[in-house]
């Protein structure tokens, strides 16, 4: 019988003048209304579900927000925001102008880091303890929770390595579900499981080993137990790790039993649980899935390809190697930086690598890229997923940077495809042998070609390709986006769309200079156009190429501008950085 106590609850503080044994009732109303909103409004589901126990135990027990609790990651915060003064606007959430998916400093003093990343917590609730000890605040509690996927990426052992020879107020919260967004994998998960069958620490006790002070595992669902436990660790002084058990989903049905899926489902009856039927027979496939496909087909004539995620196995559709060709498809864990020195490691062997990674997550493995790729042109075929605007994962998860920051690398090739055919082509070419590594990106989007899986055709490298001539202006864009461009065009009067030329580069890296010399002796206004950071990227190589060599075409650089997108649907997120449609064709108006 549920009893309105979350109405009741505006603050923690609130929350901590409910009586303990009344807590497991508040628990349900807590995940009944995570899963009312989230079956509407979408966003990740099961991780928050997973912790309905432990975000109440914590705000209970701990006098939050001068204690300090980093969630990692973030996306099983929903109860904490909820739980915090976010009750009321939680329907708004991943919205545009609503609140982040993630905790975010400026949304909250209760939000103590902002994260979308995995990893940071033990890192950044370490700097806060730290901080604390200097400042002689020896009662401040500081709390890093942290699931048992991020746990195992490299940051998150170099935190804990640091941490076990500090004498700070720190407390490890070890979420063990034993899934990522996929089946958690590695060494370290062995071990957990064994912990866990054993119901005991062993002997060896990994954590014990880095000198922090272990517990568990204990039920992570057992309210009474947590609380406890943590009452108790409040008073342990130095760093200690609770290592706790708890069913991503927990209290859906379907959510427990479909963790991959119900990480974050889409919309879904909240009162049955079953996902909203799609029919997606009839649309062109997601890029994601082209890449899945094609390496499949790839892998099948040629026994050297290999592909690796690190922990996307579903978002990347590597999945679909994984179950053809297990002995060649490899999901790391949540470690970008060792997926990238990994694949170097194997085509330095002879074998062709895919390196499939999210654009956003590459971000981690930008010294591997330079110093153990590019440097050494090892000619790892790297595909970045998620490139561009993402949407409602926002600021945290956008693709906007790749093309900046991997512009400025000598010894790569950057392609972004236009469509789902010239993914497959692409990756096609790189099979045959390239001299250099090559990154290929593309958006979490659908492509618009429903017949892509057409004979193989080699791609040449360095060509871009006029889509459209005109007289007066031309747009120079750089893959998907073009599609923008020329829906722009097409909205002009017949007499003004003649006016106007559209080329896709296709390679930011080799530039068509051949191409350019074209434009510049054709064109006197050149609007370039990118979905990334102008800073860079497509504008600020093309503007450097007229400079180079006199051209004195205006030049104007549609692109993100020196901004961090936030979070909304892709078309909103577009329009508000001007590369939608309509604001293309406004500025084609000006033309
Ligand atoms: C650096 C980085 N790589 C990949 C991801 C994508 N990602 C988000 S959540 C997640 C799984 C996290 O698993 P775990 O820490 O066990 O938390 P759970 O979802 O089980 O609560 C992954 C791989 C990320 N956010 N950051
Ligand atoms: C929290 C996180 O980092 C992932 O769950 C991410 O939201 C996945 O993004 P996609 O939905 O694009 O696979
Ligand atoms: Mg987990």
């Amino acid at each position: 019988m549920l009893e309105n106590l979350l109405n009741t609850i505006r603050s923690p503080e609130d929350l901590r003048e409910i009586p303990e044994d009344k807590l497991p009732i508040l628990a349900q109303e807590l995940r009944e209304f995570i899963i009312n909103i989230v079956a509407t409004k979408e966003g990740h589901l099961g991780a928050s579900l997973g912790v309905v126990e432990l975000t109440i135990a914590l705000h209970y027990v701990f006098d939050t927000p001068k204690d300090l609790l980093v969630w990692d990651v973030g996306h099983q915060a929903y109860g904490h925001k909820i739980l915090t003064g976010r009750q009321e606007i939680f329907h708004t959430n991943r919205q545009l102008g609503g609140i982040s998916g993630f905790p975010k400093r400026d949304e909250s003093e209760f939000d103590t880091f902002g994260v979308g990343h995995s990893s940071t917590a033990i890192s950044a609730a370490l700097g806060m303890a730290i901080a604390s000890k200097l400042k002689g605040e020896t009662e401040k509690q500081h709390i890093a929770i942290v699931g048992d996927a991020s746990i195992a990426s490299g940051m998150a052992f170099e935190a804990l390595n640091h941490a076990g020879v500090t004498d700070t107020n720190l407390l490890i919260v070890l979420n063990d579900n034993a899934i990522g967004i996929d089946p958690s994998v590695g060494a370290l998960k062995n071990y957990l499981t064994k912990v866990k069958t054993n119901g005991e620490p062993t002997s060896d006790n990994i954590f014990e080993a880095l000198n922090l002070d272990y517990t568990g595992p204990i039920d992570g669902h057992d309210l009474n137990l947590v609380i406890s436990e943590l009452k108790r660790l409040k008073n342990v002084s130095g760093p200690k790790l609770l290592h706790l058990i708890t069913k991503k989903g927990k209290g859906l049905r379907q959510a427990e039993e479909n963790q991959v899926v119900y990480h974050a489902p889409g919309k879904f009856n909240a009162l049955t649980g079953d996902l909203n039927p799609k029919n997606e027979n009839a649309l062109p496939p997601k890029f994601q899935d082209v890449f899945g496909k094609t390496i499949v087909e790839l892998a099948t004539t040629n026994e050297k390809i290999i592909g690796i995620t690190p922990a996307m196995p579903t978002g990347s559709s590597l999945k679909f190697m994984m179950d053809e060709f297990p002995d060649r498809a490899f999901d790391v864990g949540i470690a970008e930086q060792h997926a990238v020195t990994f694949a170097a490691g194997l085509a330095t062997q002879g074998f062709t690598v895919f390196c499939n990674i999210y654009s956003t997550f590459l971000q981690r493995a930008y010294d591997q890229v330079i110093h153990d790729v590019c440097l050494q042109k090892i000619p790892v075929i790297f595909c970045l997923d998620r490139a561009g605007i993402v949407g409602e994962d926002g600021a945290t998860h956008h693709g906007i940077f790749d093309l900046a920051y991997l512009n400025c690398i000598p010894n790569l090739i950057i392609f972004a495809p236009r469509n789902a055919v010239e993914l497959r082509n692409i990756m096609y070419t790189a099979v045959q042998g390239l001299e250099l590594p090559i990154f290929i990106r593309y958006p979490r989007a659908r492509g618009s070609i429903l017949d892509w899986q057409r004979t193989f055709e080699k791609i040449e490298i360095g060509k871009a390709e006029i889509l459209k001539e005109g007289t007066e202006a031309v747009i120079i864009c750089l893959g998907p986006i073009s599609k923008n461009a020329l829906a722009a065009i097409s909205l002009l009067s017949t007499e003004k769309q003649q006016t106007i030329g559209c080329i896709d580069m296709r390679f930011l890296k080799p530039l068509d200079e051949t191409m350019l010399h074209k434009v510049f002796n054709k064109y006197n206004n050149v609007i370039t156009l990118e979905d990334g950071t102008v800073k860079g990227g497509l504008g600020t190589s093309v503007v450097s190429f007229a400079a180079a060599h006199n051209y004195t075409a205006k030049i104007e650089t549609l692109g993100i501008q020196d901004v961090f997108p936030e979070h909304g649907t892709v078309d909103e997120l577009m329009d508000m950085v001007g590369i939608s449609i309509e604001k293309i064709k406004q500025r084609l108006l000006k033309s």
